[in-house]
């Protein structure tokens, strides 16, 4: 497979809703969808994570199109590659940035299925023909909100409720949402918003049932989620620390995850999200799948990464309509009984729809040889 061409597009999409965590709020979204041919006029796309500003990890819309313009094309164009794990052996020399590598190799995993009349899910080893899905709440102005967000979204059949926590909007945010849901698989993200010296609050998290607490310290903290994870009865879950099979390793022998979110982005790609998922699975830890308000291309990534076998709890993949009033696929994900249908078509399953790309596109640059 020759990587003949690539075109970069920068999109600008307005969610429904804003979307809060403890790090910030964000409603307008831009990012980057990558676009690779191959010598025969195959066509594989990948869509990059990263946000405008650096608040969930260093990546942003800008330092991604530097990377991918100044050395991450450059080091695939005229390469002839059989599999897209070459892809990651490729980039081997740059450090970091795992976003912008995830776009590319993302490009060339849709691609690579495609290529050969495979779907993506069939290419990364997935079997599954339906995935559970969750569904991850933003903070919100106040408690009734919540109650009646949570509501619909159990209406609309989502199968785990995620709330976002910070110091301030914890204990007593959950003590109530329990009140109302005692039932209700539950879990909180707290987005690295406390520090060891909040533990005897993190303990009282313990009496709401969670099916875990989603990185509740330092983003880039291995070391004091284990002396944490001692002293609480709920499950601790990494996001934003996990960037590697390494870190996962680490994190696993310190006992500072027992759980671990999967990001493609934040992770560097399929490869090394695939590469987690094996290590995870040899050592029973359940696995799930992150989201980053993606647009239709990320999201059907996600999609047939959740189909391997390990991805046990629903993920936070939900429908194109929960964020957009448009997505730029066809059809677009829809979600019936909490689950989503992998799809069995060649690639990511999903048409890019170039109409509407166009619509939201505010630059496109082309690269050849
Ligand atoms: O619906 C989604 O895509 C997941 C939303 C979410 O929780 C999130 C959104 C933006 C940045 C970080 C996170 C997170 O998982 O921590
Ligand atoms: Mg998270």
């Amino acid at each position: 497979m020759l990587i003949e061409q690539f075109t970069v597009r920068r999109l600008k999409m307005r969610m429904k809703e804003p979307f809060s965590t403890s790090f910030g709020t964000m409603q307008d979204k831009q990012f980057l969808l990558i676009e690779v041919k191959d010598e025969l006029g195959n066509c594989g796309w990948g869509e990059s994570v990263a946000f405008e500003a650096p608040w969930y990890t260093e990546e942003t819309v800008e330092t991604n199109w530097h990377m991918i313009r100044d050395f991450l094309i450059p080091l695939l164009i005229g390469k002839e590659l059989s599999h897209p794990d070459q892809v990651g052996e490729n980039f081997s020399s740059i450090r970091g940035n795992n976003m912008a590598k995830a776009a590319v190799e993302g490009a060339v995993w849709d691609l690579y299925a495609k290529r050969n009349n495979l779907s993506l899910a069939e290419s990364l080893g997935g079997g599954r023909a339906y995935i559970d899905v969750g569904i991850s709440i933003g903070l919100q102005q106040n408690l009734s909100d919540l109650i009646e967000k949570v509501r619909m979204f159990l209406d609309e059949g989502y199968k785990r409720i995620k709330v976002k926590i910070k110091p301030g909007a914890d204990v007593e945010l959950l003590r109530r949402l329990r009140a109302v849901y005692p039932d209700v698989p539950l879990m909180a993200d707290a987005n690295s918003a406390y520090t060891l010296d909040d533990i005897d609050l993190l303990k009282q998290l313990d009496d709401f049932g969670l099916l875990m607490i989603e990185q509740p310290l330092g983003y880039d903290d291995i070391v004091d989620h284990s002396i944490l994870q001692k002293e609480l009865k709920t499950p601790i879950c990494l996001d934003e620390s996990i960037h590697s099979l390494a870190d996962a390793r680490k994190a696993i022998a310190l006992g500072s995850t027992k759980i671990i979110n999967i990001k493609i982005g934040r992770v560097g790609g399929l490869s090394e999200a695939k590469k987690i998922h094996d290590y995870c699975m040899d050592n029973g830890i359940p696995v799930w799948c992150g989201g980053m308000l993606e647009a239709g291309i990320g999201r059907a990534h996600n999609i047939a990464l959740t189909s391997l076998p390990n991805f046990i709890l629903p993920g936070d993949t939900a429908g194109s309509s929960r964020y957009w009033e448009k997505d730029i696929i066809t059809p677009e994900v829809t979600v019936q009984d909490g689950k989503i249908k992998v799809p069995v078509s060649k690639g990511i399953g999903f048409t890019p729809n170039l109409a509407t790309i166009e619509e939201f596109t505010v630059g496109k640059w082309h690269f050849t040889k």
